[in-house]
């Protein structure tokens, strides 16, 4: 992507050679005659300039206000003034938007050199302030941890995609599988890097305001547009937007999607003015678009559009032999956060990590990392807090066609075929005092074998304990395991 200027000369400057001069360099270069059509080419038509070159006589207060305008409305951005003589609080007030001030006698290349700087800091900060706004997001191809094939392919794939311009992406995958971490993974090592990524959750926003925060709004244009509002279309110039379960998008909205994509402008709720915008799309979702395009519920041109290319994103499941590269870096990383010191992972909670479906993917698994090791104690992850087995019967009752794959063939099992067991065969307690503990645990301990008929290991993954553990209880509680038992 091509650096851009705006360069605003006025018909008294003496630098008439200057414009042809910076328009030969590799950077693209907008004209303005004025401050005034500076801004109007700001605010009406959302240019986005790396850097301003100011080139003006006798800045006066209307002027100065204008171009504190264009800081307000720009943000990220650096300023090169042609210094002129001003009155001093005038003189101030450009400092205060300086990056740099040149003085006479100009050299062309000077100015030119001064500019480049002024695009590079603009990149370099740029970079910071979405670090700092997700740093939770590693976003090298790296941070995707994992030997397995399935890994080594999604890698690849993003590898591959990441040098395409493409203008438009679907990521397909289920919930928590890193729809979002691989938007952002592509976006970082791609040909928009030096640009914005922002990011949309269409299903985290009220309908009615889908289009307004994606387009923008005049002032007034409905009630409570309160200001000018730029949209993320238009925030998002030269880079990338992130439009996350874009299945939830009202389909009137996706019409003008479509039509911004295709013309690459568009006019924000209640504008006049065409927008002109240069941005590369992402649209995930974890709905059968494909069926919602079927149920006239998404529209079929917009599908198309945007599934020019297309990649699936592995659930967890699929690549369970890496949870011993992603459960260390995730310990780790909790923590660091947390200062908690987990340096051992007890055999117990490998058998419960890979004997689980991970019906929510990396982000359950973060979550179940998160909490055992918050609450580990003595440097060893805390197993029992790992919860693994009770959200697993929640979750996993609508995956009927979900396999497991654990690296150790001992610790396979089946789950859906105890699942529905569980559906039909739910234990439950009154907690009213009739009941002692010991009680509870020894009928736990049997519903378990009754549910896995009489397998120990099995058995032992659905409460949460070791092979061990579970057959001292049913030696003390004097159970019968027939034949079956593991
Ligand atoms: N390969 C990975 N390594 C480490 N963390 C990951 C990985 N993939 C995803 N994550 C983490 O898992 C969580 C969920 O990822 P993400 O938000 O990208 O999923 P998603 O598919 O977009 O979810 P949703 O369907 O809810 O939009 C995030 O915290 C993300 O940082």
């Amino acid at each position: 992507m091509a650096s851009t200027l705006l360069f605003i000369q006025d018909q008294h400057s003496d630098n008439k050679e200057l414009l042809p001069y910076l328009e030969d360099q590799a950077f693209k270069v907008r004209h303005a005659a004025s401050v005034a059509e500076a801004l109007q080419l700001i605010d009406d038509h959302g240019y986005q300039p790396d850097a301003i070159l100011v080139d003006v006589d006798d800045l006066n207060e209307t002027q100065i206000q204008q171009l504190e305008e264009i800081e307000d409305t720009l943000g990220i951005h650096e300023w090169v003034f042609l210094d002129r003589e001003l009155a001093e609080d005038l003189a101030d007030r450009v400092d205060e938007l300086s990056f740099r001030s040149l003085r006479a006698p100009y050299s062309v290349k000077r100015i030119t050199v001064t500019v480049q700087k002024a695009m590079r800091s603009t990149r370099v900060r740029r970079r910071l302030a979405e670090y700092s706004a997700s740093s939770h997001k590693k976003s090298s191809f790296e941070s995707i941890v994992g030997q397995s094939d399935v890994i080594k392919e999604h890698r690849r794939v993003l590898e591959e995609l990441s040098q395409v311009p493409m203008s438009t992406l679907m990521i397909h995958g289920e919930t928590g599988s890193g729809k979002g971490h691989s938007a952002g993974i592509l976006h970082s090592n791609g040909l928009r890097q030096d640009f914005a990524f922002i990011e949309m959750n269409c299903a985290a926003i009220p309908q009615e305001l889908v289009e307004s925060q994606l387009f923008g709004h005049e002032a007034g244009s409905f009630t409570g547009a309160k200001g000018r509002h730029r949209g993320l279309l238009e925030q998002a110039n030269n880079g990338t937007l992130f439009l996350d379960e874009i299945g939830e998008m009202p389909l009137e909205v996706q019409a003008k999607l479509l039509k911004a994509i295709e013309e690459q402008s568009f006019r924000r709720v209640g504008g006049e003015h065409e927008i002109s915008v240069d941005v590369q799309i992402f649209a995930a979702s974890n709905q059968d678009l494909q069926q919602m395009v079927v149920d006239g519920e998404f529209r079929e041109d917009l599908y198309h559009r945007l599934n020019v290319f297309e990649i699936e994103v592995p659930p967890l499941r699929d690549y369970k032999s890496d949870l011993t590269e992603l459960v260390p870096m995730l310990v780790s990383e909790y923590s660091a956060k947390s200062g908690k010191k987990v340096t051992s992972i007890p055999d117990e909670a490998w058998s419960e990590l890979l004997a689980y479906n991970w019906p929510g993917n990396v982000r359950e698994l973060r979550n179940a990392i998160e909490r055992s090791v918050l609450l580990s104690r003595d440097g060893e992850l805390n197993a029992n807090w790992l919860n693994l087995n009770n959200t697993l019967l929640e979750d996993q009752l609508d995956e009927p066609e979900a396999t497991s794959e654990s690296t150790d063939p001992e610790l396979q099992i089946d789950n859906v075929a105890s699942l529905n067991v569980v559906q039909n065969d739910v234990l439950t307690f009154k907690l009213d005092g009739s009941m002692t503990l010991e009680e509870m645990d020894r009928q736990i301990i049997e519903k378990a074998l009754q549910i896995t008929q009489n397998n120990i290991t099995k058995a032992a993954q659905l409460i949460g304990a070791t092979r061990e553990t579970l057959r001292y209880r049913i030696q003390k509680y004097e159970l019968e395991v027939g034949a079956e038992s593991a």
